[in-house]
């Protein structure tokens, strides 16, 4: 059986195709800058030279359009023998708590949500539809980011406001990043040699959007994401946590509108607003050369990291492993010793030179005198909605959470 997953973002599809006998990846590839003047699209069919290509890709239809033309000419798969089609959504509010194969009331429920996901679900639709039109019949398989939080307690997922404001408009914590989460966790716990539902984890999702998660007994019962990806960890362009009245200032002082401080705070906001730069490869460059605002940004976004780590231990009591993924989280060497550091006195501590080149797929980095432990895992999210998609289409799914 073969199952193709799409993963698609703002400006960014991300597409892989699994072989799910022995879960091989046999095409893989990401088209960025999508709407600018050249997007960026890259793939390799697995035991082939990778390939580059720049040309404009004006919209998500036109990108799609691309991907299974990659698809069909790799020769990798084709129609009869693709089994369905897996695809991240990312805001499954209250309804989904587990995958779902997609029809035309999943569709329209998936866009009932955008209100609350305003720049991700659409995207998600988009991918649903153009795949619809390109693959014809072939079943779709939704798999939901906020699934894996749905174990969250009331007293985590509820805000100080109007009761209300929850019933009746669905205000309340969700979380992201849940196929993550998951995925990492049980790596986790496979390295660990125990069973997940016997472990305390706090899982660090550090991509361009981070999250973080307390895992108590193998189940999500607090995340720093809210009822939007928007809250929590300071991130690439996005704030994270800041005092709400902070949107009447900006409206009342400088006139801002609803939809430009919307923008600042999602696309202007974190690294990119501290320093001008939301790539952590190019801030730490910058610093190294002296930058003071990419120094800040570094230091910030880490000190926002070790509070949530702080909390998230006050949470759970007791702790088996901190789980650093995500770009940032499998390949940062400093913010994972900066965001560990000084935390002794709760059974942290990193030893360096593990730090410097943690093995794959999940490596120990804490040092051996440390009572918990500290792993870097690499995350494959791709792959999960493909064991996800494949357990909802032979019905084996059973509400995991
Ligand atoms: N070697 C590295 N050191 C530090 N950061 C890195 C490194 N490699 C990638 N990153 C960072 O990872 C982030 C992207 O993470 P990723 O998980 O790929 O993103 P996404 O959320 O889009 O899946 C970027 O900020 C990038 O700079
Ligand atoms: C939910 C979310 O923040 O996703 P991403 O990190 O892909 O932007
Ligand atoms: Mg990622």
């Amino acid at each position: 059986m073969k199952i193709l997953v799409l993963n698609a973002g703002s400006s960014s599809i991300k597409y892989s195709l699994f072989a799910m006998s022995d879960q091989r990846t046999l095409l893989t590839g990401i088209i960025e800058r999508i709407g600018e003047s050249l997007a960026l699209h890259r793939y390799r069919v697995t035991g082939n030279e990778a390939q580059i290509d720049e040309s404009p890709i004006n919209n998500h239809k036109l990108a799609l359009q691309e991907i299974f033309s990659v698809l069909k000419a790799s020769g990798a798969s084709n129609n009869a023998e693709l089994a369905c089609i897996g695809h991240r959504v990312v805001h499954g509010g209250e309804l989904f708590k587990q995958p779902v194969l997609i029809n035309a009331q999943v569709t329209q429920q998936i866009a009932s949500m955008i209100p609350l996901a305003p720049l991700h679900n659409p995207a998600n639709l988009l991918g649903i539809q153009e795949a619809l039109q390109q693959m014809g019949d072939i079943p779709q398989v939704a798999v939901f980011d906020t699934a894996f939080h749905h174990s969250l307690p009331n007293y985590a997922y509820r805000y100080g406001l109007p009761s209300s404001l929850y019933k009746e408009q669905g205000v309340r914590r969700y979380g992201f990043h849940g196929t993550s989460h998951n995925y990492v966790a049980k790596q986790a716990a496979q390295y660990l040699g125990k069973p997940l539902a016997e472990l305390n984890l706090i899982t660090l999702h550090l991509g361009n959007g981070a999250s973080v998660t307390a895992i108590e007994n193998g189940r999500s019962v607090d995340t720093s994401m809210g009822m939007t990806p928007l809250e929590g960890l300071m991130m690439g362009t996005r704030c994270g946590d800041i005092d709400p009245a902070i949107h009447f200032y900006l409206s009342r002082t400088l006139d801002m509108s609803m939809d430009d401080i919307e923008n600042l705070l999602n696309k202007n906001s974190g690294c990119k607003g501290v320093c001008g730069e939301n790539d952590m490869r190019s801030i730490h460059q910058m610093a190294e050369a002296g930058d003071e605002n990419a120094q800040l940004a570094l230091a910030m976004y880490a000190y926002r990291i070790k509070k949530y780590i702080g909390a998230y231990f006050a949470v759970l009591g007791h702790v088996d492993a901190l789980v650093f993924t995500g770009g940032i989280g499998e390949h940062d060497v400093w913010l994972r010793q900066q965001c560990c550091a000084g935390l002794t006195a709760f059974g942290i501590q990193i030893d360096s030179d593990k730090n410097q080149n943690p093995t794959h797929p999940c490596g120990e980095i804490s040092s051996s005198s440390a009572t918990v432990k500290v792993l870097v895992t690499v995350t494959q999210e791709e792959l999960e909605i493909a064991i996800q998609a494949e357990a909802c289409l032979m019905g084996t799914n059973k509400t995991p959470f």
